[in-house]
C-alpha cells in the first residue's frame, strides 16, 4: 500500500523553535510579480500564520497557522530543488514568526538563492540573498530589521501613506531600493498618485503586482 504522509498542525506559538517543521500553506513555481526582481522565475513557499492584521491583506487565508500542515523542511527543500529556477521566495503569512535558519541553510547548500517577503514585525532569522521589507502600520517593524532590507516596498492605500513611506525610507540603509506599490483593490485610483509621486521624488520606483495583471499565481 502506498504510504501517505499526514502532518499535524500547530498555533503560531506551538511551531517547533528549532525550525525543523514549518506550517506550509502552499508552494508554487511562478514569476516574481513585485519589486526589484519582477519578471524572474522563482519557487514561492507560503508559510501560514500572521498576527499583523492588514485589513487589505490579499492572503487572509494564511493568517491562522493551525490551518496549515507542519511540514518537514527537508520535504520543502526537495520539492524546491526540482525546479529549474534557482531562487526561492519565502512568504506568508509572516515568515519571520518562525526560525528560518535551517531552511535557508539547506536551500543555499543546494545552490538556491533565498529571498524573503516580510513585514519585519519580528527579528530576522535565516540567511537571505534578498530581503524585501514591507512595513505595516498595524504592527511596525522590529528596529533590528531595517539594516537587512535590500528593498523597501511600501503598500499605498491612501494619500497619508506617502509620508509614512518616507519615515521608513529614512530608516533603511543607503543601498536599499525604494518601491511604492498600490494596494490592489484601489490600484486604479492610487497608481496615478504613485506615478506623480515618483516623478517628483525619483529616489522611489513604482512596483505593481504584475502577476495579478498576468493572471498567474
Ligand atoms: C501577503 S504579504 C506576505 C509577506 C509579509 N507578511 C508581508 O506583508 O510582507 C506579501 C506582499 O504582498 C503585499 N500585499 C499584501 N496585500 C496586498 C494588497 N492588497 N495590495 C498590494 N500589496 C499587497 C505585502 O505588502 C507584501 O509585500
Ligand atoms: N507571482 C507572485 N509574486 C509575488 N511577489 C510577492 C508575493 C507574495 O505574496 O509574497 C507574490 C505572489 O503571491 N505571487
Ligand atoms: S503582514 Fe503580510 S500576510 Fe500579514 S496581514 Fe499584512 S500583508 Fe497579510
Ligand atoms: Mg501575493
Amino acid at each position: 500500500m502506498e504510504e501517505t504522509k499526514t502532518f499535524k498542525t500547530a498555533s503560531i506559538h506551538q511551531v517547533p523553535k528549532d525550525g525543523s517543521l514549518l506550517p506550509l500553506m502552499e508552494a508554487f513555481y511562478t514569476i516574481q510579480g513585485e519589486g526589484g526582481n519582477t519578471g524572474t522565475a522563482a519557487y514561492f513557499i507560503r508559510l501560514g500564520g500572521c498576527d499583523v492584521g492588514c485589513h487589505w491583506c490579499d492572503v487572509k487565508e494564511s493568517w491562522d497557522a493551525e490551518q496549515h500542515p507542519l511540514t518537514p523542511i527537508e520535504d520543502i527543500v526537495e520539492t524546491a530543488a526540482a525546479y529549474p529556477g534557482k531562487a526561492v521566495v519565502i512568504t506568508g503569512g509572516e515568515p519571520l514568526l518562525y526560525n528560518l535558519a535551517p531552511l535557508t541553510e539547506q536551500l543555499q547548500a543546494r545552490g538556491i538563492k533565498t529571498f524573503i517577503e516580510s513585514s519585519g514585525a519580528y527579528a530576522v532569522s535565516g540567511n537571505w540573498d534578498w530581503f524585501c521589507l514591507s512595513p505595516k502600520k498595524f504592527k511596525q517593524p522590529d528596529p533590528s530589521v531595517y539594516p537587512f532590507a535590500d528593498e523597501l516596498k511600501v503598500v499605498i492605500f491612501n494619500k497619508s501613506d506617502f509620508k509614512w513611506a518616507e519615515e521608513h525610507a529614512a530608516k533603511v540603509g543607503e543601498s536599499c531600493s525604494l518601491y511604492l506599490q498600490p494596494e490592489w483593490s484601489k490600484a486604479q485610483e492610487i497608481t496615478p498618485l504613485i506615478v506623480e509621486y515618483v516623478k517628483n521624488n525619483p529616489k522611489w520606483r513604482v512596483s505593481l503586482q504584475t502577476h495579478k495583471y498576468m493572471d498567474i499565481p
